[in-house]
């Protein structure tokens, strides 16, 4: 019988591979409960598509660099392909297929018609200028103009990227087909087609769960004490939201360090200190902390909201959070998943926790559509009625099925992406 293609165990030895090995791994389980047969498995494990490209960079100092980009475009069963465009020196094959995986069972979590995709380009955004993001950012989309469109695969801001790079996607885009496209990004200015509060939706959405989820383990929010590690697009909206609900943040990291106060962070100094400084590390009359004491804080909320594999092996029998919502695609490794579950220690998982953001992305090209905008406080309303109805069929299935909220939302997810791949059949 030939090979049928499923990943062999990963030996993980980059944060992508371990990435995917988790990925890999919780896909496998939710196959095995769901009973599907090898083939089904290795069309779900398999992505449909998966591109490298150059992209070739005059600098500033006139010297020409390489940089490699990537898209892998993970499934289209239920939709056009919808994820992030990173930039981050840990982008890789693998990294991508990770993230294009959770997008797709995130898209079909939330009941959102698109499949998954991610791409990305391996470099630190910190050590280029302006300029030099913005041919890297043109190049790369000018690059896969073919694989890309409104109807194949949309792009969505993500680690080091933001609405300025969106635009100049969507820019290059329009330019090579001759007609403006603005459907081929979200996430995108006001000006150029974007939808008020999708800035915003990641963190709300995290919040919202958060909630829920405090509820659940028989806490509540106001009054609860939070750890953040990470305070870029999604980890400084959750600080301020859960400031704004009552919640005592008493430590908040980023890539430089990280600080702790128990009486609560304020989120206005926090935001002063990083614009003069370009990081929370080092805010006055705080503690300094490293950013593993961070994660091991006795606190009742942890929000992961910066990159993958934080939680592992290693920290997560120090953990001391009641709860963990998964801000960041990826940060509690399958180890790290068991023991915590062990310790009773609740963890919403990524594909439900930062759904927020591809549910504006999903309500942006609806009111395009439409060409009517809706109001922020509907915007507002109607992501947290799309995102509670997920978490409370996960939390349901988690409930019947005796099984973590990762495994819960893993199985919807999977089911429906399954059911898609079955009733259109194969080609040819
Ligand atoms: N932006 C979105 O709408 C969105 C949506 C869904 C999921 N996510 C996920 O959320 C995570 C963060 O994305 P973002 O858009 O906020 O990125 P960002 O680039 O805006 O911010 C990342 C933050 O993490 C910090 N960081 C990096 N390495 C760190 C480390 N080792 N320890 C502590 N902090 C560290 C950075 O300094 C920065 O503050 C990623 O996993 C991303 O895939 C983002």
């Amino acid at each position: 019988m030939r090979d049928i293609l499923i990943p062999a165990a990963i030996t993980p030895s980059s944060a992508g591979s371990r990435a995917l090995a988790a990925a890999q791994s919780q896909l496998s389980e939710a196959v095995a409960r769901l009973g599907y047969d090898a083939g089904m498995h290795a069309m779900l494990a398999n992505a449909r598509r998966e591109t490298r490209v150059s992209v070739p960079l005059r600098r500033d100092s006139g010297e020409i660099e390489v940089l490699i980009g990537y898209r892998v475009q993970h499934n289209f069963s239920r939709g056009p392909a919808m994820g992030g465009l990173r930039f981050h020196p840990d982008v890789d094959f693998n990294a991508a297929r990770a993230l294009s995986m959770w997008m797709t069972w995130q898209c079909a979590l939330i009941d959102l018609p698109y499949g998954g995709a991610t791409g990305g380009v391996a470099l630190d955004p910190d050590s280029y200028s302006q300029r030099e993001l913005e041919l890297v950012t043109r190049r790369y989309t000018g690059e896969l103009v073919p694989l890309l469109g409104p109807k194949s695969d949309i792009s969505t801001p993500d680690i080091g990227t933001d609405e300025q790079a969106m635009a100049w996607m969507m820019d290059t885009y329009s330019a090579a087909r001759g007609y403006t496209a603005p459907g081929i990004v979200t996430g995108k200015p006001l000006s150029i087609g974007g939808s008020r509060g999708r800035m915003d939706a990641t963190p709300c959405g995290v919040v919202h769960v958060a909630q829920a989820a405090l509820e659940r383990a028989g806490l509540t929010l106001n009054g609860a004490r939070a750890a953040v590690q990470g305070y870029g697009k999604v980890g400084r909206g959750v600080v301020r939201l859960l400031h704004e609900q009552g919640v005592r943040v008493v430590a908040v990291s980023d890539r430089f360090g990280a600080v702790h106060d128990r009486r609560g962070l304020d989120p206005d100094r926090l935001d002063d200190h990083l614009a003069s400084t370009g990081s929370v590390a080092g805010l006055p009359d705080t503690d300094t902390i490293s950013g593993d004491e961070l994660l091991e804080l006795e606190v009742e909320l942890l929000v992961p909201a910066a990159i993958e594999g934080v939680l592992h092996d290693g920290n997560a029998r120090r953990v001391q959070s009641r709860v963990i919502v998964e801000g960041a695609n990826g940060p509690t490794s399958t180890a790290a998943d068991s023991i915590l579950a062990e310790r009773g220690i609740e963890v919403v998982p990524d594909i439900l926790a930062n759904a927020g953001g591809v549910i504006a992305s999903y309500f942006e090209s609806a009111q395009a559509d439409q060409a009517h905008w809706w109001s922020r406080d509907e915007l507002e309303a109607r992501l947290a009625n799309r995102i509670l109805a997920a978490w409370q069929q996960v939390a349901d299935v988690a409930t019947q099925e005796l099984v973590s909220l990762r495994s819960a939302a893993t199985l919807i997810a999977v089911e429906r992406v399954a059911d898609a791949h079955r009733i259109r059949g194969l080609y040819p």
